[in-house]
């Protein structure tokens, strides 16, 4: 999808686009009042003093009123710029979440990118509007003063448009580049963020850090050329300016010379000081309109993904199906032609060498990766992911209270979150008031196996008809490992479960179907 006008007209309300229209109109006559007051000088050379007084009054109120509405106008268009960035960031979150995007990706794109488009496409594009309906209303003005010398006055006035018509291209194609290359940045600087331990440990710091600044110098330097073009091209939007104001005051002189078309020095004055405003706003205008170019790039997004529906099952106990499952990497089977009936309530583990594809199949089931072929139903339905809870190796934990983290949202009786904590052997481990506990997803307050109970008390909580467990005591010691397991398998639930150390005791107990998956096939195994 497309950040573009259509996008901002749909995301803005009726009564704030006309607040803007109105407030923008109001302010533009801000470019045609000098002009208006000042023209009327050499006429009051000779004025008497009621005359005056009666013009300082006129001017007082002219002056009040356009600089009413054009402080009013930059407070509509702040808060249309605030709406924007809100609806922008929003999709943003809900696009990066859907495409399962990289973290630093998505980050980057409601920091670096939002920003970006904010600076060069919708404030440029308000801009464009309102320098539009400035040089619209000028030029009415000038017209009105007087047709001859006001058509040549804004006849010269695009001559300052000509160089940004030769830049846009050029400045579009580097704003492509700076997106490529500051994403390339952003992702050696979580290489080198993340991967610190590594650096140090294989004395790498060298090489990686010299890979960094690299990329943030490409970065920064691809930023500057697009600033010193900006500037280039501003620069000689300078010069032609010059040269529509020369040439039309020589006209002018002449016209005043052989009294020509009702020239008079008035109507100069009126039209130098009101024409500039024609060409500083078509000047402006098209700066707005080239930098707004630049951002084409950064303005496409991924496109919107539509949602799963999330069916109430209308059987209690329903049955899995894997019907002709294949996954394919870069045309490479990882397996393909997998059939399987699971009955409600069966217990499986599934097993095979590492790199098989065990955990795909899961993350299938899960509904986190689409298969290549082939499909997964439920109670005689597509999955969808609130059929299933994945229990994974590295579960995530939010930055809130352990409270927070075992709800998610949902009403839950304490009572019940601490039976579930205690299920899990956590209540006395991690001290009074436990449910309170602050826990941050950036620091890690919690071991790696605590991390690993905590998940595993929420999806106690959160009972689903399908669990799905991925190596998930492989944090915690085989007491604690035990523990947890009886305790998932004398749910009646359906269990799909890929782990390399099992206890075939447990297996035995709850009659635990093994499958094993080898070359690219899953078989029974007795
Ligand atoms: N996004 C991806 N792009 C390309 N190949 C991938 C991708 N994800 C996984 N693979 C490949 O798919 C294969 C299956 O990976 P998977 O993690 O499912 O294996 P696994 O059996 O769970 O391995 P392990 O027991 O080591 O965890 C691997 O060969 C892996 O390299």
């Amino acid at each position: 999808m497309k950040i573009n006008l259509k996008w901002i007209i749909k995301q803005l309300p009726i009564k704030l686009l006309i607040a803007l229209l109105v407030t923008v109109i109001w302010g533009s006559f801000q470019g045609v009042i000098n002009g208006a007051i000042f023209g009327k000088f050499p006429t009051l050379v000779h004025a008497s003093q009621p005359e005056l007084n009666r013009f300082l009054i006129y001017a007082t109120i002219l002056f009040v009123l356009v600089y009413t509405g054009f402080f009013l106008e930059h407070i509509i268009i702040n808060y249309t710029r605030r709406r924007l960035k809100i609806a922008l960031k929003k999709q943003m979150m809900n696009i990066s979440f859907q495409h399962q995007e990289k973290v630093s990706k998505g980050l980057n794109r409601i920091s670096n990118d939002a920003n970006k488009i904010d600076d060069s496409y919708f404030q440029n594009i308000i801009n464009v509007f309102v320098s539009g309906t400035e040089a619209l209303i000028s030029t009415v003005y000038v017209l009105n003063v007087n047709l001859v010398m006001g058509l040549i006055a804004i006849l010269f006035s695009a001559l300052s448009m000509i160089p940004a018509l030769f830049g846009k291209q050029r400045l579009a194609a580097l704003g492509k580049k700076w997106s490529k290359s500051n994403n390339k940045t952003l992702e050696v600087a979580e290489d080198w963020l993340s991967g610190r331990a590594e650096i140090i440990q294989y004395n790498a710091k060298k090489i990686f850090f010299k890979k960094l600044v690299s990329k943030i110098t490409n970065t920064e330097s691809l930023a500057l050329k697009q600033e010193n073009l900006n500037w280039v091209i501003l620069y000689c939007n300078l010069l032609a300016t010059v040269a529509s104001f020369i040439i039309p005051w020589g006209i002018g002189f002449i016209f005043i010379q052989n009294q020509m078309f009702n020239v008079t020095i008035s109507v100069l004055l009126t039209l130098t000081l009101t024409a500039n405003n024609v060409v500083q706003s078509t000047r402006n205008l098209m700066q707005y309109w080239t930098e707004m170019l630049g951002s084409k790039d950064i303005r496409k997004l991924p496109e919107k993904l539509k949602e799963a529906e999330l069916v109430q099952n209308s059987d209690p106990k329903p049955n899995l199906d894997i019907k002709n499952l294949g996954l394919k990497y870069s045309n490479y089977d990882i397996f393909k032609n997998i059939n399987l009936h699971i009955p409600y309530g069966q217990k499986i583990l599934l097993t095979g060498e590492s790199g098989v594809g065990k955990s795909s199949l899961l993350n299938i089931i899960a509904n986190n990766i689409h298969p290549s072929e082939g499909q997964v139903t439920y109670d005689d339905r597509q999955i969808t992911p609130t059929d299933v809870i994945y229990i994974r190796q590295d579960p995530w934990l939010f930055s809130g209270s352990v409270r927070e983290n075992l709800t998610l949202g949902k009403d839950i009786s304490d009572d019940k979150l601490l039976a579930a904590l205690k299920q899990v052997n956590l209540l006395t481990e991690l001290g009074d008031n436990i449910l309170d506990r602050e826990i941050s997803a950036q620091v890690d307050t919690l071991s790696g196996g605590q991390k690993q109970r905590l998940s595993i008390a929420r999806a106690l909580l959160h009972q689903r008809p399908i669990i799905l467990m991925d190596e998930i005591t492989s944090s915690i010691d085989d007491k604690n490992a035990d523990i947890i397991r009886d305790l998932i398998y004398n749910l009646p639930n359906t269990i799909i479960e890929v782990a390399h150390h099992t206890n075939k005791q447990l297996l035995k107990k709850y009659n635990f179907e093994v499958l094993l998956l080898r070359n690219k096939q899953l078989t029974k195994e007795r």
